[in-house]
């Protein structure tokens, strides 16, 4: 591991293996988190005819200010049973359509209601109607391919009357934890044990970022052990291993890998923590070989798996997604390589201030989980100073 690779070029040699993965058609209601394959189109303008912004009175702006008759009443998905003419008004609710020869609505606040007349003040021309298409018009590109179904997408499509979106398969993960020392709760330690925790925080990330995810299981360090479940997992898009992936003899994960056909592309960044973490590819599957120390593991998911999980997809920006935050203690650089400090953000009046928090060793899963950010110090000389702006990505 003489030379490591920055995490800039980790990720971006991950990314130049993906094969994106074959795109399904998808009822839009299932498609939440997934990523269109195809643009999606409005069918119907939006909105579909010229509605009301407001409860009050529809009628036309040339006749206001005056005493104007009131010759209906328009609700919400029942439209006025003629045009208006001038000189009259028509009750309308939020929602209405706007009645053929109106241009403009008061709203009921302004408007003294007497019944079969109406008195409105002066106002503008359009005033309070929603154009016809002003959202979209029927036949645009409502949603690019790329784009993550996010609820606000999935509601834009729902408004334009679609149904059905093409996305990329869900992503098939198989998760598998190494460690002759690791148990699940709640089965009593032996000396030299401890529980697992690794396994369920990889189910846990990969599922919200969208993977089907099968636990193939927990190994012990065992050569045999090893080559049995890694050849199953083989078969996922992608495999994720966690442990076995250091120096010592019994750190079995890329040599087995190596022997059931696994390419590595490189093993080792120029990160803490997370540092040996190892990345191939046998045909189309992606392998990630995550270290073992929890906080290493977390990390190493966040930072590489759940992107290549997008990019797997299709995802038109696959990469990280830091948010800017202000560092609220200072930092010391480390001149090689960039750390991922584990911290808590606040929001306040200069933005989100970051301040991490204590027991920041690789091992320390439970102060890691007083955290809701994982910040990036960049490699460089010095420290950052209080007030330093940051990257960070929420946990
Ligand atoms: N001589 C060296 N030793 C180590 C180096 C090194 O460069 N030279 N790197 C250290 C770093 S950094 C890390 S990170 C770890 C990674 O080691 P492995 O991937 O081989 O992981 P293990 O040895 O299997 O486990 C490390 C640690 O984490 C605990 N662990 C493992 N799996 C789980 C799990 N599923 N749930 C909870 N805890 C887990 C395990 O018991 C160990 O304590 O190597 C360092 N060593
Ligand atoms: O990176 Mo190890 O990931 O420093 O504990």
């Amino acid at each position: 591991m003489s030379s490591l690779l920055t995490p800039e070029d980790a990720l971006e040699r991950i990314v130049s293996r993906v094969r994106v993965l074959p795109s399904e058609q998808v009822q839009l209601a299932a498609a939440a988190n997934r990523v269109l394959a195809e643009p999606a189109r409005a069918l119907v303008d939006l909105p579909p005819f010229p509605s009301s912004a407001m409860d009050g009175f529809a009628l036309r702006a040339a006749d206001a200010p005056g005493v104007l008759a009131v010759v209906g009443r328009v609700a919400a998905g029942r439209p006025a049973e003629r045009p208006l003419a001038p000189g009259e008004a028509m009750g309308i609710s939020t929602g209405g359509v706007v009645p053929e020869g109106a241009d403009t609505v008061v709203p009921l606040e302004i408007a003294v209601d007497r019944g079969d007349s109406v008195e409105v003040p002066d106002v503008s021309y359009g005033d309070n109607v929603r154009r016809r298409g002003g959202d979209i018009a029927c036949g645009e590109v409502a949603l690019a391919a790329g784009l993550e179904l996010t609820p606000t997408r999935i509601a834009a499509l729902a408004a334009c009357g679609v149904s059905r979106v093409s996305c990329a398969r869900v992503p098939r993960v198989a998760v598998l934890v190494t460690g002759t020392e690791l148990r699940t709760p709640p089965d009593e330690l032996r000396e030299g044990e401890i529980y697992e925790s690794n396994g369920v925080m990889l189910e846990a990330a990969l599922t919200r970022a969208g993977a089907a995810v099968d636990r193939v299981g927990v190994v012990s360090d065992d050569a045999v052990e090893h080559r049995e479940a890694i050849a199953r997992g083989l078969e996922a898009d992608v495999l994720v291993t966690s442990g076995g992936v250091s120096v010592g003899p019994h750190d079995l994960v890329r040599k087995v890998e190596a022997e059931l056909g696994v390419e590595e592309v490189f093993w080792g960044i120029a990160m803490r923590p997370g540092k040996p973490l190892a990345f191939g590819v046998r045909g189309d599957t992606l392998v990630f070989g995550l270290p073992g120390n929890p906080v290493s593991s977390l990390v190493g998911c966040l930072l590489f798996v759940v992107p290549a999980l997008r990019a797997l997809q299709g995802a038109a920006d696959a990469g990280w997604r830091f948010l800017p935050g202000l560092l609220a203690a200072p930092l010391r650089r480390n001149a090689v390589r960039d750390d991922f400090v584990r911290a808590r953000s606040v929001w306040g009046a200069a933005g989100v201030t970051l301040s991490p928090v204590s027991g920041q060793e690789s091992h320390m899963i439970v102060r890691a989980a007083a955290a809701d950010a994982l910040v990036r110090v960049p490699r460089g000389e010095g420290e950052l100073p209080v007030g330093a702006t940051v990257g960070y990505l929420p946990l």
